[in-house]
């Protein structure tokens, strides 16, 4: 029986209030939980999906400086350890830190608003807090990026060991890899152990911090007994102060999660304003006749290559004329510049002086534009995973049967069932002379007016060397061709031979002239070969150029 029903009736009217008002903020929190954390998630992924984007554009066209200066570990360690941070990490530890953070402070408002007094051991246990926040934030950010360093070369060993299999199995140095390896890992693994136990630290010093907190919290009861009233409100306050205790050990390890989790967006960012090569499109205004590249002539001009503009110059004023539809052999010792001499007409590297293709300064021109005019037979083929006709005419511009005709001129049309055939990684089910056919093959398709063969016959057997530069001589005779060769009977029928030393060209005309020169670098080259040789390969010097001499005598008249 109540014995004030207005005082029942208020307190009644208000019970029912506040669980309205508590249902209303439960719904609220059932509903904007996980809205909120989609619209975070579909925030970051958007963010995400651009930064790689960005850094795999940015490293499509980077200057091949950069891969020189850069382990392919490094470049995959940021694809795939940075962009798995990026994608599932940050995005949980930003949210949780966040949610943290907001409930601590929720937490510290109730207490402050029951026991306004408790401000002052929270600013001073929150001035110790932001000290050990900020000690182990940076110490943590170092170790993390410590973390990144000792994990690159560990991709970088795997990867080359793979490439190198062969070569370790047969010098028997699969111990000697193993030790490399271990060491490796030795050295990141130790990093992740001071990731551990720093952390693990942090958490011990949060945790006095928060148990001094909470004894405050509860002695003050004792101590200033009548400035809370209730035991309810006692008991609230010193359950939101418990739960303050395992936030304060969540919250900061997130926001020391979420730092050196930045990192990962740091790196890659720095992927992303990596300096491009370019322009690749050709301006408007330089733009050439559609049919350039249409005879081939080459004029190298006080040309200089520089691989990194505080080193020396690895060409050095190179000054050449090269006729449309001349074969041109290129020789020197390893290290002269020939592979330069490739990389100036590519211009994958700086280059000063001018390279004109057919009247056009190549400077001018994108690089697009450039390199798909001219073909390119490397010593190590390129094949693709995917299937022969996709390797002989990557971009579907070629009939069927003009890649049937390809592959007859290199005698290969046997060996291929159908132009949908598989090729392996790397080409692995064709043999290495195979491999190198079917890239003629390609440049058959391709049917640009300059060739380049850079010691593409180095690891083939004689017969197919022979088979190359038979169907070279065969498809290629108005092409220009330039052929880097160690091989000296290779490019014996040259029209021209140029010999490089320390990137300077020493002499450069037909070979069987230069070899009328007794003390000529080229006559001196041919008789290293021993006395056999020398006379074979002046003998097809002789023959070439006095096969040709009508030809030649044709053209100045
Ligand atoms: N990517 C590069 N970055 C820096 N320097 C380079 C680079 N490539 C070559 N060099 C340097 O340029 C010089 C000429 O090298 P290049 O590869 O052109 O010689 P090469 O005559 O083709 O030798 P090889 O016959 O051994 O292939 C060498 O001293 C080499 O150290």
């Amino acid at each position: 029986m109540s014995t004030n029903p207005s005082f029942s009736d208020t307190t009644e009217r208000s019970r029912d209030f506040y669980i309205i008002v508590y249902t209303i903020f439960m719904a609220c929190s059932i509903v904007l939980t996980p809205l909120s954390r989609n619209l975070c998630y579909w925030i970051f992924m958007k963010a995400s999906k651009r930064l790689h984007n960005k850094m795999f554009s940015n490293i499509l066209q980077a200057p091949m400086r950069f891969f020189d200066t850069n382990p392919s570990g490094r470049i995959l360690n940021r694809f795939s350890k940075d962009m798995g941070v990026i994608d599932e990490l940050l995005p949980r530890s930003t949210l949780e830190a966040l949610q943290v953070f907001l409930v601590m402070a929720g937490i510290l408002g109730l207490v402050f608003l029951m026991s306004p007094w408790m401000v002052l051991p929270a600013i001073v246990l929150g001035a110790l807090f932001y000290y050990f926040e900020v000690v182990y934030v940076t110490g943590a950010q170092r170790v993390k990026r410590l973390e990144g360093v000792t994990k690159a070369p560990v991709f970088s060993h795997i990867s080359s060991s793979l490439c190198g299999l062969a070569t370790i199995r047969s010098c028997d140095a699969e111990q000697m890899v193993v030790r490399e390896f271990d060491s490796l890992q030795d050295e990141h693994t130790s990093t992740c152990c001071l990731i551990i136990i720093s952390s693990e630290t942090f958490g011990f010093y949060l945790a006095l911090i928060s148990a001094t907190f909470l004894s405050f919290v509860t002695f003050q009861f004792m101590i200033f007994g009548g400035g809370i009233t209730g035991s309810a409100t006692v008991g609230l306050v010193i359950s939101q102060a418990m739960i303050l205790t395992g936030m304060l050990q969540i919250g900061p390890r997130q926001t020391a999660e979420v730092a050196s989790n930045m990192i990962s967006v740091e790196r890659v960012l720095q992927y992303c304003k990596l300096n491009k090569e370019g322009p690749f499109e050709t301006l408007p205004a330089n733009k050439p006749s559609r049919d350039w590249i249409e005879k081939g002539k080459l004029i190298f001009k006080n040309v200089y290559l520089r691989y990194s503009p505080d080193e020396e110059p690895v060409l050095k004023n190179l000054n050449l004329e090269i006729q449309p539809g001349e074969k041109v052999g290129i020789v020197g010792r390893t290290g002269a510049g020939k592979s330069s001499l490739i990389s100036s007409l590519f211009r994958l590297a700086n280059i000063e002086g001018t390279i004109t293709i057919d009247d056009v300064d190549v400077s001018s021109i994108g690089l697009y534009e450039l390199r798909s005019k001219i073909s390119i037979i490397p010593q190590e083929p390129v094949l693709f995973s995917s299937t022969i006709r996709y390797n002989l005419d990557p971009f579907g511009k070629s009939t069927d049967e003009d890649l049937w005709n390809a592959l007859d001129k290199v005698e290969l049309k046997s060996a291929i069932e159908s132009l949908d055939q598989q090729v392996s990684e790397g080409g692995s089910n064709f043999s290495a002379g195979q491999r190198q056919l079917v890239c003629l093959a390609r440049a058959i398709v391709r049917n640009n007016k300059v060739l380049v063969m850079d010691e593409a016959t180095a690891n083939v057997d004689i017969g197919t060397d022979a088979l190359i530069q038979k169907t070279i001589r065969d498809n290629f005779k108005d092409c220009t061709v330039l052929t880097i060769a160690h091989r000296l009977n290779t490019i014996m029928d040259s029209d021209k031979v140029l010999i490089l030393d320390a990137g300077q060209a020493v002499e450069f005309g037909p070979p069987h002239e230069l070899l009328q020169n007794p003390d000529g670098a080229f006559t001196k080259m041919v008789k290293e070969t021993g006395t056999i040789m020398e006379d074979r390969l002046r003998i097809i010097a002789q023959e070439y150029y006095e096969l040709n001499l009508p030809k030649e005598k044709d053209k100045n008249t």
